[in-house]
C-alpha cells in the first residue's frame, strides 16, 4: 500500500508543481495519472521514487516513511519501486539479458555486478521473467537491435527482476504506435494482477487510461482534481482536468478505441469488486 500525504512540491524557480496531493494505492490496484502538459505527474512520481525532494508531506510505502530517508535507508526504498520510462532506459550495447539483470544492481555486491556474475537464482528469475514479457527468443540480442515495444518489454522484465513491491511508470507507451502500445498497457497491467502489486502510470492518452487503468487519478495544476472509476471520468469531467485544451485531439487516432474490448472490461470489473 502506497500513502500520499498533502504532498507538496515548490521548486527553486517558485513554480508550485503539487498542492498538497493525498492518495492511496492498495496492493494489485493501476492507477493511471492523467493531466495536461505542466500539471504535476512527473513531479508526482519524481517526488515518490525520491529522485525529486517533496517540500512537504508525506509518502509511506508497506509503513515506511519515504520521505527523510537519506543514504542507505532511500537505496534500500528504491530498491522497492520498479521504474518504467517513456524513452526505456536500457544499456544499447548490452543483451536483453543484462539489461534484465542490471534490476538487480540494488541487490548484488558491486564486484559480481562489475563482472557481470549475478547469482544464478537472478539468471533463472530474469530467464521466466523474460519468457512472461514474450521475449525468451530474443535473450542474447543487444538491446540496440529491438523494436521500441521489445524495448518496453525488456524494460518491464527489469522493474519486476528487482521484486518492486510499488510500480511507477512515467509514459510508458509515447514512443509507440497504438497497437504496441496497448499490447504493452495490457502487459503492465496483467502483471500487476499477478503480482499484487500496486502501480502509478502517468499517461497523456486518456482512451488508453479508462481502457485499462483500474482507477483515474486527475492532476490539474498541481492538484487533484478527479480520482475515480475509468466509467466515471466523463467529458465534462476531462473538460475541467485539461481546460481549454481539446483532449479529445490529444490521441485522435485512439478515440475509436476509447470503449474496453469487453473482456478487458469484464477483468477490470471483477479486479475492482475484489472478485481476481
Ligand atoms: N526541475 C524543475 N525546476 C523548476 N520547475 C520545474 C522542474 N520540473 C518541473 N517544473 C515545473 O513544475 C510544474 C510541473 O511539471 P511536471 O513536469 O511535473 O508536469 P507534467 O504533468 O509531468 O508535464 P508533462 O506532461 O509535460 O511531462 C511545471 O510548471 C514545470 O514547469
Amino acid at each position: 500500500m502506497l500513502r500520499v500525504s498533502s504532498l507538496t512540491k515548490r521548486y527553486k524557480t517558485g513554480d508550485e508543481a503539487l498542492r498538497g496531493v493525498s492518495f492511496e494505492v492498495p496492493a494489485g490496484q493501476v492507477v493511471a495519472l492523467i493531466g495536461p502538459s505542466g500539471a504535476g505527474k512527473s513531479t508526482l512520481i519524481r517526488c515518490i521514487n525520491r529522485l525529486v525532494n517533496p517540500t512537504s508531506g508525506g509518502i509511506d510505502l508497506n509503513g515506511i516513511e519515504i520521505t527523510h530517508l537519506g543514504g542507505r535507508g532511500l537505496r534500500r526504498a528504491r530498491r522497492h519501486m520498479g521504474m518504467i520510462f517513456q524513452e526505456y532506459a536500457l544499456v544499447e550495447r548490452l543483451t536483453v539479458m543484462e539489461n534484465v539483470l542490471s534490476g538487480r544492481l540494488g541487490y548484488v555486491p558491486f564486484w559480481r555486478s562489475f563482472l557481470r556474475r549475478f547469482p544464478q537464482e537472478d539468471v533463472d528469475k530474469a530467464f521466466a521473467l523474460l519468457e512472461r514479457v514474450g521475449l525468451s527468443e530474443q535473450v542474447d540480442k543487444r538491446a540496440s537491435a529491438l523494436s521500441g515495444g521489445q524495448r518496453q518489454r525488456v524494460g518491464i522484465a527489469r522493474a519486476l527482476e528487482q521484486d518492486p513491491k510499488l510500480l511507477l511508470v512515467d509514459e510508458p507507451t509515447a514512443s509507440l504506435d497504438p497497437k504496441t502500445a496497448r499490447q504493452i498497457m495490457r502487459l503492465i497491467c496483467e502483471v500487476c494482477r499477478e503480482r499484487n502489486l500496486p502501480a502509478i502510470i502517468s499517461l497523456h492518452d486518456v482512451p488508453l487510461a479508462k481502457m485499462f487503468a483500474d482507477r483515474i487519478v486527475g492532476l490539474r495544476a498541481g492538484a487533484i482534481v478527479f480520482d475515480g472509476a475509468p466509467a466515471e471520468l466523463d467529458t465534462a469531467m476531462l473538460t475541467e482536468i485539461y481546460g481549454a485544451e481539446d483532449w479529445t485531439q490529444i490521441h485522435p487516432d485512439r478515440e475509436a478505441e476509447a470503449e474496453p474490448a469487453p473482456d478487458d472490461r469484464h477483468a477490470r470489473e471483477e479486479r475492482m469488486a475484489g472478485l481476481t
